[in-house]
């Protein structure tokens, strides 16, 4: 099952330097892993914003909510989902 998620990542203004560095590398390293495994299939920063545009292809919502959960950012992310199917006008044989 597809998924398009935009993350809007919200640090708090106060946060230690140190701390938030911390989150990001390991945000980071989770997120390549989960690229690397095909499950987070495009991640795209959104021009101008502390936020992103990411396709997610995982087997269930229950998988994409446990896999959001894990993130290191969660608890500073505002986070919109939307389901993706195949489009009837569509030409690309796959979902690709
Ligand atoms: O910077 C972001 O948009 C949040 C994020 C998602 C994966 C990652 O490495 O950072």
């Amino acid at each position: 099952m597809l998924f398009h998620v935009k993350m809007t990542v919200k640090l708090p203004v106060d946060m230690d330097p140190a701390q938030a560095a911390k989150l990001k590398a390991d945000e980071k390293e989770l997120a390549q892993r989960l690229q690397r495994e095909g499950k987070w299939r495009h991640l795209w920063r959104i021009a101008g914003h502390y936020a992103n545009y990411s396709v997610f292809d995982l087997a269930s919502v229950e998988e994409l909510h446990d896999t959001l959960m894990q993130l290191p950012l969660f608890p500073y992310m505002e986070i919109e989902v939307n389901g993706l199917c195949r489009h009837p006008s569509s030409i690309h044989q796959d979902d690709r």
